[in-house]
């Protein structure tokens, strides 16, 4: 390969920047090469419109990718929720690295939790698959929430927390950990709660699919059990036929690596980890009605069987009626 710089592509908000250029720093570390952060505009940054108007899926990607196809740039980083589950043939998804606290969290007002939230409470979030779970929870445990459309960038957000616009805000932690603004959770949602958005709190790190040598270089990066998770979670919304910004929540989890990895070692984690739980949800917006599934067996061996996992629960959720619960939302 090489000694030129690679050209990294990256939208201009924050979070942007910070994930790519931690991406950056640990790709020159696996490359020996300087990496340059190259900006990228896209619909998604400028558009005001709600991002379930705008149909959501793949807005805040479309740009870099045209970028990466044009060779304006060699690589490029999004946060794997808001990549479309097809992969273009001619784009290949190098690596997926270790995986950030995968949880959705609350900033609200006066340090408070979710379940102490007053009565009639507004709690900000554009996300439909988070509208539908708090709501769903209120409903089942007789808290009265009312969910408001919002968007914008994290500074937005939480900003009408802070001006007393909404009680609260819902976001994802991963992104506020990036951005170095985790201390300003007020509360960490359970995913028995809220399953987040599938992919939530991994990268994906993109090339052009002819580029072998950066493909194995960019490789360095990839963490398989994260790649397997993520893999499951995605195929469950492709079989589910649903884009980012749909009513779905899906997590894949490792039950037993939590505990290793508070004591510092993943490699103790890895070796004791032998099953995979993945769990869905798909939901109304009002939280009337859910399907939701979850299913425990072996961690999968091979991406294909991450996948044929997903497809199974998404089938199952199918059966029980999730179409007729997203098709809902599609107005
Ligand atoms: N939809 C916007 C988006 N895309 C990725 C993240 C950060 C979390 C992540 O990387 O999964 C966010 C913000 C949020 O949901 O709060």
């Amino acid at each position: 390969m090489s000694s030129k710089a690679l050209r990294l592509g990256t939208r201009r908000s924050k979070l942007a920047m910070a994930q790519s250029g931690q991406v950056a720093d640990a790709v020159s570390q696996v490359t020996g090469r300087s990496v340059e952060l190259v900006e990228i505009t896209t619909y998604g940054d400028t558009s005001r419109e709600q991002l379930a108007q705008i149909g959501g899926t793949g807005v805040f990607v479309t740009a870099l990718r045209e970028a990466l196809l044009k060779g304006e740039i060699d690589f490029a980083v999004h946060s794997l929720k808001d990549l479309p589950t097809g992969q273009p043939d001619e784009l290949a998804l190098a690596a997926v690295p270790e995986r950030e606290d995968p949880r959705d969290v609350i900033v609200a007002r006066d340090a408070l939790k979710f379940t102490d939230l007053p009565r009639g409470a507004r709690i900000g979030t554009g996300s439909p698959r988070r509208m539908a779970q708090l709501n769903a929870y209120a409903r089942g445990h007789g808290l009265d929430i009312e969910t408001v459309p919002i968007r914008g960038n994290v500074d937005t957000r939480i900003g009408y927390v802070r001006d007393g616009e909404l009680d609260a805000v819902v976001l994802a932690a991963a992104g506020l950990t990036r951005i170095g603004r985790i201390d300003e959770v007020t509360d960490f949602l359970s995913v028995d709660t809220v399953l987040p958005a599938p992919g939530q709190g991994a990268l994906a790190i993109e090339c052009a699919a002819d580029n072998a040598d950066l493909i194995a270089a960019l490789g360095e990066l990839d963490d398989p059990f994260t790649r397997v998770a993520v893999t499951a979670e995605r195929s469950l919304l492709a079989a589910l036929e649903a884009g980012c910004s749909a009513p779905v929540g899906a997590l894949a989890d490792l039950p037993p690596l939590s505990a290793p990895l508070e004591r510092g070692d993943p490699q103790a984690a890895r070796q004791i980890v032998k099953e995979m739980r993945l769990r869905g949800i798909v939901g109304t917006t009002d939280g009337t009605r859910t399907v939701q599934l979850s299913t425990t067996g072996p961690v999968p061996e091979t991406y294909d069987q991450a996948m044929a996992l997903g497809r199974e629960l998404a089938a199952e959720m199918l059966a029980q009626g999730a179409a007729g619960l997203m098709g809902e939302q599609a107005q």
